[in-house]
């Protein structure tokens, strides 16, 4: 699994794997999660988190399972996230600074435990992208998605927070894989450097 905070260059690493033969990738389903049925939540929730939180990462929760139960079509699977970051990092983030509502928190809790002690969801390796914010919010605006240019740069250093507390430094969840950091401020061409010189150790993770 691939994992980083908002626009650290997680797709832009799976696109270029994906160019790899025997490898199967991944990338989150942002657009079901800007278009279900004609709603987009993923706006919503950005223009009001206190309401919509539980609505976005109820749906992010269906949307990750459903890849994660996917049936392996090749020896190698790369994934965007997973159910574990949208539990441990994004529902988190909105409960801890008070924008989810208590009771939302623990509805989301209980599918998300349920999930995980019923549906088999294994990981193999946890490929972190590790960035700051800062360099975050240049590669967000540059990107400049629609819904997210609401999001300041406290937003991000939140999330690079719990990312570092849950996967470097072990203080608040369990992690579900072992942990391969690659630091990612660079720019491009040193980044596809880096893919190459870990190539061995992603595509090997499950032997
Ligand atoms: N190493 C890099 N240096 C500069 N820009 C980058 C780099 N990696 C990705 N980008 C750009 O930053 C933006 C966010 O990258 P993206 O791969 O979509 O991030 P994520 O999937 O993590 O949200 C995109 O516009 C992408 O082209
Ligand atoms: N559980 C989640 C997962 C993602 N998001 C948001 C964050 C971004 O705005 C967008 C996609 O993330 P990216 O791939 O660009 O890092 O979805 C969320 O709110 N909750």
């Amino acid at each position: 699994m691939t994992k980083g905070n908002i626009a650290s260059g997680k797709t832009t690493c799976l696109e270029y794997f994906s160019k790899t033969s025997d490898i199967e990738v991944l990338t989150e389903p942002v657009s079901k999660w800007r278009n279900v049925q004609g709603c987009n939540p993923l706006g919503l929730m950005y223009q009001d988190p206190s309401r919509w939180g539980l609505t976005l990462q109820t749906y992010v929760q269906l949307t990750m399972l459903d890849r994660h139960v996917l049936p392996m079509s090749t020896p190698v699977r790369m994934m965007e996230r997973s159910i574990y970051s949208a539990k441990y990092i994004f529902a988190e983030n909105l409960y801890k600074s008070g924008k989810m509502p208590e009771v939302d928190f623990a509805v989301l809790s209980e599918w998300f435990e349920w999930i995980i002690k019923n549906i088999a969801i294994p990981v193999d390796l946890i490929v972190y992208l590790q960035t700051s914010p800062q360099t975050c919010y240049e590669r967000l605006k540059q990107r400049c998605r629609d819904e997210e240019k609401v999001i300041p740069l406290e937003y991000l250093e939140s999330i690079h927070n719990l990312y570092e507390d849950w996967l470097i430094h072990h203080k608040s969840f369990e992690v579900p894989a072992p942990v391969l950091v690659i630091p990612a401020d660079h720019d491009l061409k040193k980044m596809l450097h880096q893919y190459e010189e870990n190539r061995e150790k992603i595509l090997m993770a499950h032997c």
